[in-house]
């Protein structure tokens, strides 16, 4: 049973009985935007995640999708990466790949993933660099608000202790205002490198959709999208407000099982 509605500024809530049904209406909502920025702008900016979010995109590679999406107008980048090999298990790149990437008609060129050659410093800078040859050249539109990048949508999984990409609960990573990519040494999440997008990035996006499943995720969900409760810690997921975009949850009934008074708008 699908239980829309909007959070008070915290968003569009999806929650949905089953991941079949999170799994269909993820396809939809990802379909309906790349239509409309193909048809707008000519091209789709999207951001993925890793973890489990990639299983979760799996029937965009079924009909219809796989034969309505137009893929060739996709250009393709991670709000976070593991700084290992491309080939290595905990790689984001290596995850769409195989989840994803390896079975739609995506344009090779347009699949913009870190340098796997360089340190994460390294590799944070020349990702941010690659980005803003792709704003001057409007493949990725910049915000009027922010002159950060706006991806047209950017997809973020959160893990049990509520962060999204590699933004961990009270990282100094979280107060960066200035970079659009960032990167850590010292992840609470192995592997201990990473590179990031930073907050501002994520919320200057078009759209901003966090995909959440299971109960082991209830209470994170709770501390990103209920009225804030003393000591919460400074998590990510609850700093994800986009300035203009527009924000979705999709949640199954196991995740937003914690969800307390939720005041829906009608
Ligand atoms: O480490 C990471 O974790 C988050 C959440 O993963 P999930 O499996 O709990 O959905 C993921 O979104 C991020 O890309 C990844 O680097």
């Amino acid at each position: 049973m699908a239980l829309p509605g909007v959070h008070r500024d915290r968003g569009e809530l999806r929650i949905r009985e089953s991941l079949e049904e999170i799994c269909t209406d993820l396809a939809d909502y990802i379909a309906d935007l790349s239509e409309a920025s193909v048809k707008e702008r000519g091209v789709f900016a999207i951001a993925l995640s890793g973890g489990s979010l990639i299983a979760l995109m799996g029937k965009l590679c079924e009909a219809p999708y796989n034969k309505t999406v137009d893929w060739a107008k996709w250009y393709i980048f991670w709000t976070d990466e593991r700084v290992v090999a491309k080939n290595h298990a905990d790689s984001n790149y290596k995850l769409a790949k195989d989840g994803l990437l390896s079975k739609v008609p995506i344009v090779p060129s347009h699949v913009h993933s870190i340098n796997d050659s360089l340190s994460a410093e390294e590799a944070a800078d020349e990702y941010e660099f690659v980005i803003r040859q792709l704003v001057k050249s409007r493949m990725v539109s910049v915000s009027d608000i922010s002159d950060c990048p706006k991806f047209d949508l950017i997809l973020l999984g959160m893990d049990s202790d509520g962060h999204v990409a590699s933004l961990f609960p009270n990282h100094s990573a979280l107060d960066e205002k200035d970079r659009w990519v960032t990167f850590i040494t010292d992840s609470p999440k192995p592997p201990p490198e990473r590179i990031t997008f930073t907050l501002p990035v994520i919320n200057s996006a078009s759209n901003v959709a966090v995909v959440v499943t299971g109960e082991s995720k209830a209470e994170a969900v709770h501390l990103a999208i209920d009225d804030a409760e003393p000591e919460c810690p400074s998590l990510s997921s609850r700093m994800v407000q986009p300035t203009k975009g527009k924000l979705v949850w999709f949640l199954d009934e196991p995740a937003a099982s914690k969800l307390g008074s939720v005041q829906f708008c009608e």
